[in-house]
């Protein structure tokens, strides 16, 4: 059944978290929650100071600029290249999603975790493991400001899957089943500087259409450039703009595979900041993962959900029109295969010097001219 029109969004709703902390409060957050899960794939979260702290996020929006502005001899000193994890530096404008070049600068950091891939074990195993951070002394307390706020913000994630598993349904802990004990786990974080182009350029692609993986993104705009468009059913793309205070929360293939497509992976992408701006856009996600030897199809994890959930979902109806297609790999490959494949096919110059039977697999005739692709 196609989507219903009436059921598009044009807005992306703000719910506030506070709510959810309260018992009287509490049920009228998870109704809300239920329709952005089910309805959008988007939201944004204020009133998150008991979890996030506010003076933290401000120190971080402020070492961002600084952090771009360090040599790039420094930063090539972190590369992306040197880690078997996909954790580093990556220079401007050498990324692909969908065949065209995205107009990005990032360091990929996580939360701190040690590779407990060992000989003979599956490769995906060392999908996660330690970040690199550019020397001290040049930029003094960013990786504290950095690591605390990856702690927190995750801590933040693990709070609101208990808030997702309530309004689907399920008890609090009815997501549990996903992840492994937190010492196991790691949450991938990336600092991201989009760059205001020259007028000669002919894109205005920040990063393509595109979903993400894993069940959860919490985003932090940390400057105050629109340029994040979500794709609604009819494939409009909305704006989602920075609203001071507030986080951009949206779901992902992971989640919406293992919930049976009731909770929806939406498409969006970042526009570049327009042609004459003072000032490049600077973005903060955090990829809230599942574990990485879970197949979400496998008959072991799966869920069973309430009949009016799954009425919800089938009101709603299942197609959309989308300009995104990755990370179909849930269907059948555990979590940390589908997080490799995605940063093999991303970051090819990784894998070319860390999975090389992987890379050739998906690069037979070697490195493609452009470094990056979705
Ligand atoms: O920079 C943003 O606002 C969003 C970035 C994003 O969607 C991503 O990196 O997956
Ligand atoms: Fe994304």
């Amino acid at each position: 059944m196609p989507a219903i029109p009436e059921d598009n969004f044009s807005s992306i709703p703000l719910l506030d978290y506070s709510l959810a902390l309260s018992s009287c409060t509490k049920a009228e957050f998870i109704r809300e929650l239920r329709h952005a899960l089910i309805s959008v794939g988007f939201l944004y979260l204020s009133n998150t100071d008991t979890v996030v702290d506010h003076q933290l996020i401000e120190n971080l929006k402020n070492y961002i600029p600084k952090l771009f502005a360090l040599p790039q001899k420094e930063k090539d000193k972190i590369r992306m290249a040197n880690s078997p994890h996909f954790l580093g530096y990556s220079k401007l404008g050498a990324e692909l999603t969908k065949g065209k070049t995205d107009y990005r600068e990032q360091f990929d950091i996580a939360t701190d975790h040690v590779s407990r891939w060992k000989h003979g074990d599956p490769d995906y195993f060392n999908v996660w493991g330690p970040s690199q951070y550019p020397d001290e002394a040049l930029i003094p307390g960013f990786r504290y400001t950095m690591k605390t706020y990856l702690t927190q913000v995750a801590s933040l994630g693990t709070h609101f899957i208990t808030l997702i598993a309530e309004a689907l349904g399920l008890p609090p802990d009815g997501l549990s089943r996903f992840y492994d004990t937190p010492d196991r786990m790691q949450h991938r974080g990336k600092v991201v500087q989009y760059p205001v182009p020259n007028e000669r350029s002919e894109s205005d692609q920040g990063v393509g259409p595109h979903y993400d993986a894993g069940f959860l993104t919490i985003l932090l705009q940390a400057s105050p450039h629109p340029g994040l468009q979500v794709q609604n059913f009819t494939g409009d793309w909305i704006d989602a703009p920075p609203i001071p205070g507030t986080f951009v929360l949206n779901f992902g293939r992971a989640l919406e595979f293992a919930t049976k497509g009731i909770a929806r992976a939406t498409s969006h992408r970042v526009l570049s900041p327009p042609v004459g701006s003072s000032s490049p856009r600077h973005s903060v996600p955090l990829f809230h993962n599942i574990a990485l030897d879970v197949r979400v199809r496998d008959p072991k994890y799966e869920l069973e959900f309430p009949p009016e959930i799954l009425k919800l979902r089938d009101g709603r109806g299942n197609l959309s029109q989308t300009d995104s297609i990755n990370y179909s790999e849930f269907e059948s490959q555990p979590s940390g295969m589908v997080q490799l494949m995605g940063r093999v096919k991303s970051h090819p110059d990784v894998a070319q010097q860390h999975y090389p039977v992987l890379f050739k697999q998906f690069y037979p005739d070697g490195l493609p001219k452009q470094g990056f692709a979705y």
